[in-house]
């Protein structure tokens, strides 16, 4: 079995727990609470950018030129998206400029970045594919299963269940199946602790958006 399915079962009890989360329930049937889906986008701006930055250091650290590009690629429209964001989303639902980065957008993004740092670059690799992966997978469920009528979270929801984002996962999973066929046992189990790691942080991340979770500085 590739690495990528493998890995995928073990974090299949995450992925489940996650779609059922309050976040993701309620942005499908479009009754999320406007605060708390500002509070996931002001956040998700931040982590965006700094996921960007993550991708970029990966690229650079590529054993070939053929994954650099692929790797400035997903970079290149993590900023894309970033900036989707604020173009659209920020004006249509009223949120203002940079906030600060709360406790668990910072905890994964600092995450992301001393693991693409520091970490052998297979880990590192495996480490951001929850990003790419656990998107797609939520995405695509929230668009099957949506209630018909109009939904005010529509046009986010279309990103992430869209072909292009499709083919960029795709991409992402190739590659790290690749790099563990060709690593060694101690290595590949790392990319696995790695994205168990990730997956547990994006179930925090929509957990933090539900609970508004933020530095407590009283
Ligand atoms: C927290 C989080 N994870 C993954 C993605 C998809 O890139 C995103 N926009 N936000």
């Amino acid at each position: 079995m590739s690495w990528s399915k493998a890995t995928w079962q073990t974090i299949s009890p995450i992925y489940h727990q996650i779609i059922e989360m309050p976040f993701i329930t309620e942005l499908m049937d479009g009754n999320l609470p406007l605060e708390k889906f500002q509070f996931y986008i002001s956040q998700d701006s931040a982590y965006l950018e700094n996921f960007g930055r993550a991708l970029a250091l990966i690229a650079a650290r590529a054993y070939d030129t053929e994954n650099t590009l692929a790797f400035l690629q997903f970079a290149e429209n993590a900023i894309i998206v970033e900036n989707a964001l604020h173009e659209s989303y920020f004006k249509e639902f009223g949120v203002s400029e940079k906030s600060i980065i709360q406790p668990a957008c910072h905890h994964y993004i600092h995450y992301l970045k001393s693991t693409a740092a520091l970490e052998n670059l297979e880990v590192a690799m495996a480490a951001v594919l929850p990003c790419f992966w656990i998107y797609k997978e939520v995405g695509d469920y929230i668009y099957k299963n949506q209630k018909s009528g109009s939904n005010p979270y529509q046009a986010w929801i279309d990103t992430y269940a869209g072909e292009e984002f499709g083919e960029a996962v795709k991409k992402a999973i190739a590659i790290c199946d690749d790099h563990a066929a060709k690593t060694s046992p101690i290595v590949r189990a790392k990319m696995t602790e790695a994205f168990v790691t990730a997956s547990h942080l994006e179930y925090d991340f929509w957990d933090a958006g539900y609970r508004l979770r933020s530095w407590q500085t009283n």
